[in-house]
Formats: C-alpha cells, structure tokens, sequence
C-alpha cells in the first residue's frame, strides 16, 4: 500500500498538472478536461462515500474517501487553489 501525506500528494498532483502527459497521467488528463468535468467526479466519489460508509466494510469507505480527497486536489490545483487557501477557513 502506497502512503503519502496529503500535502505530498497536493504537491505531486500540482506537478502533474504542470508537465504530466494527459495520454499517461489521470490529474493531467482531469485538469486538461476542466472544472464541468472534475465536479462531476467530485459529486460521484462523494456519493461513493456516502454508501461505502452506510454500507460497506471500513477498507471500502476508507478507499472511496482517498479518491473524493484526490478528487477534490485535483479540483483545487484546476482552480488555483492552494492548501492555505482551504487551510485559512478550517
Ligand atoms: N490518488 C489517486 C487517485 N485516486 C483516485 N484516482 C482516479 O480515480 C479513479 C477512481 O474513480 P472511478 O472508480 O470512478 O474510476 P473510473 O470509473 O475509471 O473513472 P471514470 O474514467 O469513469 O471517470 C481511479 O481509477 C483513478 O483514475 C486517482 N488517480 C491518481 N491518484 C494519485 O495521484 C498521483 C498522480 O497520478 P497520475 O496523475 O495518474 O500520474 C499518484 O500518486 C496517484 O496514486
């Protein structure tokens, strides 16, 4: 199992927006596609929790709620969103 913090990986996915190749990198390839595109991904994973948590094992909801956290990276890094940007409102 890999692991990385979230601040790693912010940092990793603002790279990958920068110089990935969207034929080989998903951030790439989500952030090319654009804001309409990662909402309606943002939307399904959170949906994904919601069920995985009511009715799904632990490692389940555990799993869906890493990729509504990628998701929503991959939304600020689109955006321009720093993590001291959300930071200040936490
Ligand atoms: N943490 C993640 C991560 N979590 C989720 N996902 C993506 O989200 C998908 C999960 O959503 P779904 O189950 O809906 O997948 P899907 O049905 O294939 O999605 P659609 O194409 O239908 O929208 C996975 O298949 C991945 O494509 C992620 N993609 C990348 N990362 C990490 O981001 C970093 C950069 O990755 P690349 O940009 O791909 O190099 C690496 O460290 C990766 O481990």
């Amino acid at each position: 199992m890999s692991k990385k913090t979230f601040e790693e990986l912010f940092s990793e996915l603002q790279q990958k927006a920068a110089t990935g190749d969207p034929a080989t990198s998903r951030t790439a390839e989500l952030v090319q596609a654009g804001v309409h595109t990662i909402g309606k991904k943002v939307v399904e994973e959170a949906a994904e929790v919601w069920m995985a948590a009511e009715y799904e094992s632990h490692e389940a909801a555990a799993e869906e709620i890493s990729q509504l956290l990628y998701h929503l990276q991959v939304m600020m890094v689109a955006k321009g969103i720093s993590l001291d940007d959300v930071y200040a409102h936490l």
